[in-house]
């Protein structure tokens, strides 16, 4: 078995530490012993980083970019056995797994290039004898905290802005999936990486995290997680006024008109929906279809559904791979409980196969008291509810206190405008169930979070704004 430890001041550390043990989700076997570091582990890792943001921030943006750049190679050239790590830590099928190395190393190249664009400007002075600029520099030392449905793609989108940005960077990731976050930072070592400026704690979360928000010279908390938890961070950053991005919870909204291309709009939910085994914040959540088409949707969905293979995400014809824990079969069980008492009828799937592996379910005659179409499933259950009218649609799509991802399904291009220029999301795909990519901005309204990753809005979370007023 391989040997994991911290990375802490570039060097790999911990051996004297007790561990946790990493189990994969499709077999319950354990697969890695990982230290178990706490508040001493975090504050030595703050110091490595605040010792290595002088020399990290004074590289021009040319050498960061050319250091990003191998990483990307090297993330490149791994991608095999970073994905089967994946896969046995955090149970997605092989082909997602490898599909997410790619989308993750597509945020490392596209801010290798896009340190080189952090611009300034000059502004008019109102008088003659002065001259007036704005710098971007960047913030300081940033911690990260991310989650475990996407053990790569979570850590790249904040990592390669943060270091294009010329920050230095405190890493907790999850505590189920550290493994990915591990071999990450050995290929950014291998890049060559100057020691301290990427640390990585695995641990007692909240010991870490405390040990990060009282620290005044962690200037920025960047995290992936539930909402929940994004709130206590966010609480534990004013002490300090520490800068947040918070990427939190969804319960994504579909809006399937009557002139909906129904093969579309089946391919898109199933796309939003089953991906990672329905433990996406993006995931499809709640289906309203037009009562019109609602029958004939409903048939062409159960039928793919039930054409979706359950299995252990090594094995090339999986579709869907197990839930990460007992705790997210509970709260897939429940939800369809509570809809069945309320009325739905289970028109696919709503049963635990053998250990953490839920069936793909459809169930219909879904109502908004549901406790399914008010909070987040994280799982592969598809509710589908009718509707009468595009008004009351938007009405029932924006009744949340989220407002991450919805997606609208139809041909009529000026009504679907109209519906997603009404609809209070920040990602949106029109006719698209997969809308995400690295260079455009991910980040959600009202409790979803704060701030956006990706595209050129994601390295400007990692940057202050400096204002020059020079007299002449
Ligand atoms: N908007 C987005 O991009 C995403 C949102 N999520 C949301 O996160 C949830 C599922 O992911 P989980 O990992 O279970 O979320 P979680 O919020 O329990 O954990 C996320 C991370 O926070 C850490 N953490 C937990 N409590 C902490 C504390 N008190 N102090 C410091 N760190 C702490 C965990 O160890 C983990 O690394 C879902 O609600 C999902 O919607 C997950 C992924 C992406
Ligand atoms: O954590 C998530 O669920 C991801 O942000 C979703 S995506 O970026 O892979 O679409």
């Amino acid at each position: 078995m391989e040997n994991y430890y911290l990375y802490i001041n570039g060097e790999w550390t911990g051996k004297d530490l007790e561990t946790f043990e990493v189990t994969n989700p499709a077999t319950s076997e354990k697969i890695a012993a990982v230290p178990n570091g706490g508040y001493a582990e975090a504050r030595k890792a703050a110091d490595a980083a605040c010792e290595a943001f002088k020399s990290w921030s004074d590289c021009s943006a040319y050498e960061r970019a050319e250091l990003i750049s191998k990483w990307h190679k090297l993330i490149d050239e791994n991608k095999e056995d970073l994905a089967r790590t994946m896969t046995l830590e955090q149970g997605k099928p092989l082909k997602e797994a490898l599909g997410e190395i790619s989308y993750a190393n597509g945020f490392v190249s596209w801010y290798a290039e896009e340190a080189k664009r952090v611009y300034g400007e000059t502004i008019p002075a109102a008088v003659r004898y002065k001259r007036l600029f704005v710098q971007k520099q960047p913030v300081g030392v940033i911690a990260a905290i991310t989650p475990w449905n996407f053990p790569a793609a979570m850590i790249t989108r904040k990592v390669a802005p943060a270091l294009a940005a010329g920050c230095t960077v405190v890493l907790k990731p999850a505590e189920q999936t550290p493994l990915t976050a591990i071999k990450l930072a050995k290929l950014a070592e291998k890049a060559g990486l100057p020691r301290g400026v990427l640390n990585i704690v695995t641990g007692r979360a909240q010991e870490i995290g405390d040990a990060w928000l009282e620290d005044s010279r962690i200037r920025k908390l960047t995290f992936t997680g539930s909402t929940e938890v994004g709130k206590l961070l966010m609480k534990g950053s004013a002490e300090t006024v520490k800068k947040v991005s918070l990427e939190l919870g969804g319960h994504a909204p579909v809006i399937v008109m009557e002139d909906a291309d129904l093969d579309k709009a089946v391919d898109g939910v199933i796309a939003s929906k089953f991906r990672n085994a329905g433990q996406t914040c993006v995931c499809s959540n709640r289906i309203y279809v037009h009562e019109k088409i609602a029958a004939e949707f409903t048939a062409r969905l159960v039928d793919k559904v039930k054409q979706l293979q359950v299995g252990n995400g090594l094995e090339e014809d999986t579709d869907i791979g197990p839930l990460i824990d007992e705790a997210a079969i509970s709260k897939v069980a429940r939800h369809i409980e509570d809809a069945v008492e309320k009325g739905a009828k289970i028109e696919t799937g709503g049963e635990v196969l053998e250990g953490l592996y839920y069936s793909p379910t459809v169930i219909t005659g879904v109502n908004d008291d549901m406790i399914c179409m008010n909070e987040e499933t994280f799982g592969p259950l598809t509710p589908v509810a009718t509707f009468k009218t595009e008004e009351e649609a938007i009405a029932r799509a924006n009744d949340s206190i989220y407002g991450l991802a919805a997606y609208v399904f139809t041909e009529n291009i000026t009504r679907g405008i109209r519906i997603t220029e009404a609809l209070e999301y920040g990602i949106i795909g029109l006719n698209d169930g997969m809308p995400s990519t690295p260079q455009v901005p991910f980040g959600g309204f009202k409790q979803s979070g704060l701030g956006r990753e990706g595209g050129h809005y994601g390295i400007e979370e990692f940057l202050e704004v400096k204002y020059i007023s020079l007299g002449l």
